[in-house]
């Protein structure tokens, strides 16, 4: 059993958005692993991260990653930092892995109304979103079997792009 896509990207990018949606079109389940850390251990990823540190967090993450990995066969979207360890970035080659791309000034607009994410809460979070952005983008690009810019689109024009991009083809489905 394996995803029909994985989506990886920054916080903003639309992960926990488009996830969803395209979920819906291709007829299969959505699951994004925040949700799963949250329900698992029953505590807000705001609160694990002030309460036991990053470190912890990836910890749990990697652990609900490889689970949801090895049993879900819909759409998976990961948290913004999942791909940043290794091991995470080993389990996903193979996988159709889905990058939403999000640019600094549509990055910082879309995430600057929530108070939910704990590594963009400091003083700039522009100076902090950019840093961000320059550390990872090369890791979603490393795991992406394919990219998306989301800035200049809504999200369903993304999903009507990606679901034609990953549908099955009527001879694979007989
Ligand atoms: N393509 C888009 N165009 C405009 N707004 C968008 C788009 N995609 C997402 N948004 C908006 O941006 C905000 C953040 O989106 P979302 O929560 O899906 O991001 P995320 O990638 O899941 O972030 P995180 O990594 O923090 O979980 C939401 O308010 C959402 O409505
Ligand atoms: O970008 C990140 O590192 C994070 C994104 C969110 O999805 C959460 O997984 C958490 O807030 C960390
Ligand atoms: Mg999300």
């Amino acid at each position: 059993m394996s995803p029909r896509a994985v989506i990886v990207g920054p916080p903003g990018s639309g992960k926990s958005t488009v996830g969803p949606l395209l979920a819906a079109a291709l007829g299969v389940v959505f699951r994004d692993s925040d949700d799963d850390i949250v329900a698992r251990t029953g505590r807000s990823i705001s609160d694990i991260f002030a309460e036991d540190g990053e470190p912890a967090f990836r910890a749990l993450e990697e652990e609900a990653v490889a689970t949801a990995l090895a049993e879900h066969d819909g759409v998976l979207s990961l948290g913004g930092g999942a791909p940043l360890t290794p091991g995470t970035r080993a389990r996903l080659a193979g996988h159709t892995v889905v990058f939403l791309n999000v640019g600094l000034a549509a990055g910082v607009q879309r995430t600057g109304l929530s108070s939910a994410r704990p590594l963009l809460a400091g003083v700039n979070p522009r100076a902090t979103f950019k840093k961000l952005l320059d550390e990872r983008v090369p890791v979603y690009r490393e795991v992406a079997t394919v990219e998306v810019a989301t800035d200049d689109r809504t999200p369903a024009e993304i999903v009507a792009g990606l679901a034609a991009q990953l549908a099955v083809p009527a001879e694979a489905k007989e």
